[in-house]
């Protein structure tokens, strides 16, 4: 049966009622300066709306000039998010959704997830969106790459607030794109914020290491010797102080070798690589026993100072070193510093250019993973734990131009972070070796 053509216009006629209803709260600003123009020019005339014009723009000029911060925070940002809202978001809200699946069909009516709300922030537009009843957060996290192509955006983030509210998050420009410069060394060295490079945000990214281990993987050329130098690089005051040491194996003797001089201990074979692991794991359990009772919490020291074991390629002695013997200790000793070495101050720095199972066993032993440039899809979650590719890390997607940008998932939060590790480069290991060795 075919619906009355009254009935259509009369539902017209309520959306656009509604909509004017709506209106001034969701855009007050805007509809308050058109309402208010609108008003002075009915009373006072079109000259005096231009002097009152005139006067607010020059109000505007100084606040932007004088307080750019919160002028950009205040009017800036929130005119950039309606502008967005009404000529991105949703201009293309119908298509976009009913091509990437995510239109829902009953009783031959379509229903839609809304847009809320729109902010930005100096890089990202983040859309507040209602889902359909009857839908779940992971069909749209299904479609981070349908929604990002469709709104123009270089990727799509997904934040679930609650069963039926998400926030997608668009950035409108990549922030990673140039290469950052080694960081400034820090004065103070916070073993458990080590900065290793910048945060899509524009935050620093900081690595925890002390009470962790860490496996970066990635392709080779993905920029894994960049966060291996950056972390070696911020803990340079406690290498030199002594309250922290770095024993490396770099079996490629390509990445660590050219700062040698900054390592406590250095193996670049299978046999000294294992007996530098089984060292390692002798001073972790020396520690263990002494603090047995006493202690709960390492805190470096001269004495007992953080060890972070650095191996460059750890599948080189756990899966393609042609003896059984020393894979076999490599993988127990490694298996036994994961597990026990946290709490006594021994941890793990390994890279690792393929994260499937039968290369690395261990893989799980290590809390924290850092993806950069992957080769296949599947490899996003084997790295950073399911759900991590369908939330936007799309790790096998990095282009390979952008060595050192990365996946990581942060302290707290399940919501994976772009990254990108600062480049240490040989002139700045030359300092750093001068600098620790003096
Ligand atoms: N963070 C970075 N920023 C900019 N350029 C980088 C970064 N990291 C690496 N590069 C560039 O990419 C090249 C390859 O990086 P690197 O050797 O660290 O990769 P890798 O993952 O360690 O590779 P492999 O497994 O082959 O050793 C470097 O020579 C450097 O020019």
């Amino acid at each position: 049966m075919e619906t009355p053509g009254v009935f259509i216009l009369a539902r017209w006629i309520a959306r656009l009622v509604g909509l004017l209803v709506l209106l001034p709260f969701r855009f007050p600003v805007a509809v308050g300066t058109v309402a208010v123009s609108a008003a002075v020019w009915h009373v006072f005339g079109w000259v005096a709306l231009a002097v009152v014009w005139t006067i607010a723009d020059i109000g505007l000029l100084v606040w932007w000039r004088r307080w750019p911060d919160a002028f950009r925070h205040c009017v800036a940002l929130r005119a950039l998010a309606a502008w967005r809202w009404v000529w991105v978001y949703w201009r293309h809200w119908q298509p976009v959704l009913v091509v990437a699946g995510l239109a829902e069909s009953y009783q031959e009516r379509q229903y839609l997830p809304r847009i809320r709300r729109v902010a930005c922030s100096a890089w990202s537009d983040r859309v507040r969106v209602r889902l359909v009843a009857g839908t779940a957060p992971a069909d749209v996290e299904q479609r981070v790459t349908e929604l990002a192509h469709g709104f123009g955006a270089p990727s799509c983030r997904v934040t679930v607030l609650d069963a039926r509210d998400v926030v997608l998050e668009f950035p409108r420009f990549d922030t990673l794109a140039k290469p950052i410069g080694a960081l400034p060394v820090p004065r103070h060295v916070d073993l458990a914020a080590l900065p290793v490079g910048k945060r899509e945000d524009g935050e620093v990214w900081r690595l925890r290491l002390h009470g962790t281990h860490v496996l970066i993987v990635g392709v080779t050329g993905a920029g894994k010797g960049s966060v291996i130098w950056s972390a070696i690089r911020a803990m340079l005051p406690a290498i030199e102080d002594g309250t922290a040491e770095v024993w490396a194996i770099d079996p490629k003797r390509m990445e660590l070798s050219y700062g040698r001089a900054l390592f406590a201990r250095y193996a670049d074979t299978g046999e000294t690589a294992v007996d530098l692991l089984e060292a390692a794991v002798a001073t972790m359990q020396d520690r263990a026993a002494r603090y047995a009772g006493r202690q709960r919490v390492h805190v470096p020291t001269v004495e007992d100072p953080f060890v972070a074991v650095v191996v460059d390629e750890v599948a080189f002695v756990t899966a393609y070193h042609p003896d059984r013997d020393i894979r076999r200790r490599a993988e127990n000793a490694l298996a036994t510093l994961t597990s026990q070495g946290r709490s006594v101050g021994v941890s793990v720095l390994a890279a690792l250019q393929d994260p499937r199972k039968e290369v690395l066993n261990l893989r799980n032993l290590f809390p924290d993973k850092i993806a950069l440039r992957l080769d296949e899809a599947s490899q996003v979650d084997m790295v950073l734990g399911d759900g991590a590719r369908e939330r936007g890390a799309n790790a096998h997607l990095i282009d390979p131009d952008l060595p050192g940008v990365a996946f990581v998932r942060l302290e707290g939060s399940p919501v994976p972070v772009r990254v990108r590790a600062a480049f240490v480069s040989d002139d700045d290991i030359d300092a750093m070796t001068a600098e620790g060795v003096a």
